[in-house]
């Protein structure tokens, strides 16, 4: 299958993130193009799926997602990931244009699977999202954007409009280089496997939701 040449990115060049791989990807939300970027000097591989040609746009709807085993691929109730990647799947396929940025070594803000499974068996004996990490003596929230800003310089996208309720992520991507021209809500429905934890992130980690 040809490609165009906006939509074939070149190796990056002295950056966190080299380009290897791109195809495209018909997914249950449209049709979209995967791109493959490694973190250089590490073994972790990021995935760009992007609609449309996005090269010297501004204001691009763009997904910076951090990965998440259990809600992503197996449809956890206990967090929000997985239905918020399917929103913005579709929001991007709706609006014919965007971007989500899929980052590796975010699993579990950054703590990795196994401590996120350790955190959530203290969180099945009634410790919060939070309380959970520091009874571990680990970091709330190691995560970083550098990668997910160099990706997208490197796609040529100049400004994005960022679907995510978290401040914190705005602002770190701000501080990686990218300019953030807008926030773009992205709320999931409440049930009783997800209430306290969201609860817990709008008090405790910024993020805005509704809770009163
Ligand atoms: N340590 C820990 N990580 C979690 C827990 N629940 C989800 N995660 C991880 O949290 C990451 C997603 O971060 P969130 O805080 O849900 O959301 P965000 O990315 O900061 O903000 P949004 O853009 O609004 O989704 C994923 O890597 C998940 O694996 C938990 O209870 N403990
Ligand atoms: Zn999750």
């Amino acid at each position: 299958m040809s490609e165009s040449k906006a939509e074939v990115p070149a190796r990056a060049g002295g950056e966190l993130i080299e380009y290897v791989a791109s195809s495209l990807l018909p997914t249950r939300h449209g049709d979209f193009r995967i791109h493959v970027y490694r973190a250089v000097g590490e073994t972790v591989e990021h995935t760009v799926l992007v609609k449309g040609d996005l090269n010297g746009r501004e204001n691009v709807l763009v997904r910076v997602h951090s990965e998440c085993l259990t809600g992503d691929v197996f449809g956890s109730m206990r967090c929000d990931c997985g239905e918020q990647l399917d929103a913005a799947m579709a929001m991007i396929n709706e609006a014919g244009a965007g971007a989500i940025v899929y980052l590796r070594g975010h699993e579990g803000r950054g703590i990795g699977l196994a401590n996120k499974i350790r955190a959530y068996q203290l969180q099945d004996q009634g410790r919060d999202t939070v309380e959970a990490n520091v009874d571990l003596g680990l970091p709330v929230d190691t995560r970083d954007y550098q990668a997910a800003a160099q990706i997208l310089h490197h796609m040529g996208v100049t400004s994005i409009c960022l679907i995510t309720n978290n401040p914190a992520k705005m602002a770190k991507l701000e501080e990686s280089g990218l300019r953030v021209a807008e926030r773009i809500p992205v709320l999931i429905e409440r049930t009783p496997h997800n209430t306290a934890y969201l609860r817990t992130k709008q008090e405790k980690l910024g993020h805005m939701l509704d809770f009163e």
